[in-house]
């Protein structure tokens, strides 16, 4: 006889400190998921304060504030009739703990720490909170008079248990605990636990999603179960973009998966599975051998039921049925992740749009396709009548909340809130600027062409009057040294000019409030490199494409040029890179693979090599042998290897002002937060050469990469 039972997760643009938004984000989630007729309900980690406070965490008003939201959801009989697992921070015996409180019927059932913390590349949950690190440790945990008065309870249960109810046993773990080798899910599935419910907030990242998808996937695929995962999703104040995409799964069999990219703030998703299913598939023996020697874990005991009787077997209700997953291709995350980051970003800080430099080359070209994808996103949600959606849209683009203008196409919309801006010099080419143009024109931004070498020469002549020296450019015959100046100051008052424009621009424009948000575009791999002036246009208020690489960002505006229908980006993918800051001459066009004696494509590799791999220079040099063995030559390969962190070095500096971008790539440079290194480095790295030197003498004297020894 089937035992159904309909469950519900959900993810929800959850923002740090925003105690009221999200308890009214929290409360629709449950509301929707009432009416879907689930009886388990499960949102996002930490979903109450929001998932990124940081050291926010340290603060205990965080706490208070957390257990009055808590209180005014759990005693609203709105939210009766179903169990809730809900993320919270909480202080028990002075230790700050990230924990998920289960309650039905306006009583708290169980508290339940997070046992193993994220504390990797972007995370850093030991900084706040302690690991609840003893596994099926319970104690008593005095609610807070607050939560005493509403559920007339004293005390719960405080650690790693989980809920029998009269038909099932729900256990909970938390992101990280997942990814983990000996992940709690598995001693819960041998000990009879059939519900694994998992709380996260897990950020977006170009295809990472097929190892969180596989990771819950196996989870049950393995151990039989069903296994409920929720995410936060968007930006919740750094940069980081959550990227949703809640699963339901039973028995490794995806039967719900919510959206990766969105503009929802709620979105909760379903599915009825029959218990039997989990118990017919957990009929094998020898993991039944297993649960006799697996630990136990702690039942609190709730008479409640949340699949209907037996007896009452409703022959209506149906099972969802088994769904493929949906995943993105890198270009069109790209398209996506960024332009949902932006959105929150341009509504969350009531900003009245955004400034862009366009130079008519790829970067600002994809930064500019990313709003333009951002502007169809808004329009798209319009057109569906999207109350939120309509309201945001119209404060960006200044028109009162009373107003009855909606956005009718991405260009409507990008004329009121997006400024780009061409500034040419004499090194500039008729090329660039029109492209340029030609793209502002088919995406509907406000776009100003301008001349700036008269400020360029004030700058530079204040400087000779000053010294009585004159710099002059390397192609008629000056140094490197003033060669660079006379580029950097272009690149530079390039970056004065943006935030004048992007704070008067709206002004001329008959706006009297409000300034434009300036957007950066320097790419991934030019940061690395350090080709990039400190404080030049690549100094903005943020980037939306600073961790993603050129050799993705020229996949994206291919991919852009059909999908989005533009096909003036042909001529973006086919022009050659170059900064136009020097001049042009009949022997001499500035090219930035050139400049930087490195392609876009070798500086994926060495780059992935440093971050992912974790290699110093002797290690990269040895993989690199055999990676571009008869590509490059031993002393070929070295010299790359050495002046990568040669120019690694000593533009890491640059890193310590880098402007804030979306998180994308996991070999991103970002010194903030991601790539945490010093900035003050030995670039010739002595031993490390010296090492290398000692391999290519072996190689030189006969010995094969193959049969090469090294010590
Ligand atoms: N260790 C250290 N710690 C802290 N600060 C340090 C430092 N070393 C230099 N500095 C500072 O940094 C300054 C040098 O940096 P910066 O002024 O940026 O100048 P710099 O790195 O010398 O030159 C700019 C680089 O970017 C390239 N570029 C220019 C323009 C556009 C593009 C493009 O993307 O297409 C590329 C250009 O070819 C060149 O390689 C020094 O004057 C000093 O003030
Ligand atoms: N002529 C220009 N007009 C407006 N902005 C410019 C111009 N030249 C450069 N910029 C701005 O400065 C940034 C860095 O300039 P750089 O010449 O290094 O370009 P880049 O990194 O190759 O990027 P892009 O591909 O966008 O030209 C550009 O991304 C752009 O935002
Ligand atoms: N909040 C967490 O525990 C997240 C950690 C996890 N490794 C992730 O990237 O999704």
């Amino acid at each position: 006889m089937p035992h159904y039972i309909t469950v519900a997760t959900c993810s929800l643009n959850q923002w740090s400190l925003d105690f009221e938004g999200n308890r009214d984000r929290i409360m629709e989630s449950i509301r929707l998921a009432k009416d879907k007729g689930a009886r388990l309900r499960v949102g996002p980690e930490l979903e109450i304060p929001g998932y990124g406070c940081l050291d926010h965490f340290l603060e205990n008003d965080v706490y208070l504030h957390s257990w009055e939201m808590y209180a005014q959801i759990l005693s609203n009989e709105d939210t009766y009739g179903i169990v809730l697992d809900i993320g919270m921070p909480i202080i028990h015996k002075n230790r700050r703990y990230n924990c998920r409180v289960l309650s039905y019927d306006g009583k708290v059932l169980l508290i339940r720490p997070k046992i193993f913390l994220a504390n990797d590349g972007n995370y850093r949950e030991m900084r706040y909170f302690t690991p609840w690190l003893k596994a099926r440790y319970v104690e008593e945990y005095v609610l807070p008079r607050i939560l005493q008065r509403i559920t007339g309870q004293t005390a719960v249960r405080f650690g790693d248990a989980v809920i029998s109810t009269l038909d099932t046993v729900i256990g909970a773990e938390t992101c990280e605990e997942l990814f983990t080798p000996q992940a709690p899910h598995i001693d819960m599935c041998l000990d009879g636990i059939e519900i694994i419910t998992n709380s996260s907030g897990s950020h977006h990242e170009l295809r990472k999603l097929n190892t969180r998808m596989s990771l819950i996937t196996e989870a049950t695929r393995k151990c039989g179960g069903i296994y409920l995962y929720s995410n936060q999703k968007g930006c919740d104040g750094d940069r980081l973009y959550y990227d949703g995409c809640s699963l339901i799964i039973v028995n490794g069999k995806v039967l719900a998966q919510g959206k990766q990219f969105s503009l929802d703030d709620v979105e909760v998703i379903t599915a009825t599975i029959d218990l039997e299913d989990v118990r017919s598939y957990r009929a094998i023996i020898s993991h039944g051998l297993q649960s006799r020697v697996s630990p136990v874990y702690e039942r609190v005991h709730v008479p409640v039921e949340i699949s209907p009787d037996s007896l009452n077997f409703d022959l209506g209700v149906e099972p969802t049925l088994e769904r493929e997953i949906h995943y993105f291709k890198p270009e069109e995350e790209i398209a996506y992740g960024p332009a949902c980051w932006l959105w929150d970003y341009i509504r969350r800080c009531h900003g009245a749009g955004f400034f862009l430099p366009l130079s008519g080359g790829i970067d600002s070209c994809a930064t500019a396709v990313i709003v333009h994808s951002m502007c169809r996103l808004v329009v798209k949600y319009c057109e569906r009548g999207e109350k939120r959606v309509i309201r945001d849209a119209r404060a960006v683009a200044g028109f009162p909340p009373e107003s009855k203008w909606v956005p009718k196409t991405p260009q409507e919309f990008a004329n009121k809130i997006f400024h780009t801006c061409y500034m040419g010099t004499k090194n500039s080419s008729k090329e660039t600027r029109e492209r340029a143009k030609a793209l502002a024109a088919i995406i509907g931004s406000y776009h100003v062409d301008l001349n700036m070498d008269s400020i360029v020469n004030s700058i530079v002549n204040v400087f000779e009057v000053t010294t009585g020296k004159k710099p002059i450019y390397k192609v008629f015959g000056g140094s490197n040294t003033e060669n660079l100046a006379l580029q950097n100051i272009q690149a530079r008052l390039r970056m004065v000019l943006a935030y004048l424009f992007a704070q008067l621009l709206p002004w001329t424009r008959g706006r009297n409030s409000g300034g434009l948000l300036v957007l950066g575009s320097a790419n991934v791999d030019e940061q690395l490199r350090g080709y990039l002036t400190k404080y030049d246009c690549s100094s903005a208020d943020i980037n939306p494409i600073g961790s993603i690489s050129k050799v993705d960002l020229i996949r994206f505006i291919k991919w852009a040029q059909v999908n989005l229908d533009m096909p003036i980006l042909r001529q973006f993918v086919d022009a050659t890179p170059t900064a136009e800051l020097e001049p042009i001459t009949d022997s001499h066009v500035q090219s930035d693979e050139a400049d930087m004696g490195f392609t876009y494509e070798e500086l994926g590799v060495l780059g992935r090599l440093r971050k992912i791999e974790k290699c110093g220079p002797y290690s990269m040099f040895i993989k690199l042998l055999h990676l571009w063995q008869g590509k490059k030559t031993p002393k070929q390969t070295a010299e790359k290897v050495e002046n990568f962190f040669y120019y690694y070095s000593i533009n890491r500096h640059k890193q310590t002002v880098s402007t804030p971008s979306y998180h994308a790539e996991q070999y991103s440079p970002d010194d903030h937060r991601f790539d945490l290194r010093p900035f003050l480095i030995d670039p010739r790295f002595p031993w490390a050469r010296h090492k290398i030197d000692q391999v290519l003498e072996k190689l030189d004297t006969s010995e094969t990469i193959d049969t090469l020894t090294v010590d």
